[in-house]
């Protein structure tokens, strides 16, 4: 499938930086790499519809608040309310197999282990590559989840399948119940961020020589 690129950019969007629509899956990955034609379940959503582009849901902005961690980055900033456990975002970038990830990577995902499949955001992507971990930003904890789910793509011939994608879904109250302070969505003009979980973190103190 050519790698679909859009005309319109959101706002603070780097130069530097290929702004993505869909997956970038170069050689010799296919897109029957990512096409299982999966049966939709509750831990395998599909999006649909699928939202616009660039995603209204969001704004890039740029950290100028210097206590904030990554002050002087970029952050992803809701430009709505949004409910709990709905769907934000694609995480768009170039799918490549895990065992060939960039170990220096900051926006290295894994899409799925069996298919040892991930997706690298650092050159080409979407406004997800925006979204910072929640230490140091939010005490209540994260807002929002990396999910796996699926999307409906056409196939050349007619029909249609399902790709797999990560989405970036508001984090649902869990067990906690919808009074819990996990399940009160997002509101407009937050901060989504998620958790990069401990590996990520652990692997920066190894480079800095740290403990
Ligand atoms: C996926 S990028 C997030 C977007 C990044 N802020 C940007 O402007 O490109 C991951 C990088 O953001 C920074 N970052 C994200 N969350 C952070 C946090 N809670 N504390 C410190 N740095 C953070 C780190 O430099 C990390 O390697």
């Amino acid at each position: 499938m050519p790698q679909r690129q859009s005309t319109s950019l959101p706002k603070n969007w780097p130069k530097d930086i290929i702004f993505l629509t869909t997956l970038h899956i170069p050689l010799p990955l296919t897109p029957a790499s990512v096409q299982r034609q999966p049966t939709p379940s509750p831990t395998l959503p599909l999006v649909n519809p699928v939202p616009l582009v660039p995603n209204p849901n969001v704004r890039i902005t740029p950290i100028t608040t210097p206590a904030h961690p990554a002050y002087t980055q970029h952050g992803l900033f809701s430009t709505r309310a949004l409910p709990p456990s709905s769907f934000i975002i694609f995480y768009l970038g170039t799918l490549h197999p895990s065992s060939t990830a960039d170990p220096t990577s900051n926006y290295d995902l894994s899409l799925d282990r069996e298919l040892d499949l991930s997706i690298d955001a650092t050159r080409r992507g979407n406004e997800a590559r925006f979204i910072n971990d929640y230490r140091g930003v939010r005490p209540d904890g994260p807002n929002a989840e990396f999910r796996d789910c699926l999307v409906e793509v056409a196939v050349p011939g007619g029909g249609k399948t399902c790709e797999r994608r990560i989405g970036v879904f508001v984090l649902g109250p869990g067990k906690a119940g919808a009074k819990s302070k996990r399940g009160r969505g997002i509101a407009k003009g937050e901060e989504i961020v998620v958790s990069y979980g401990k590996g990520f973190w652990n692997a920066r103190k190894d480079e800095d020589g740290e403990e």
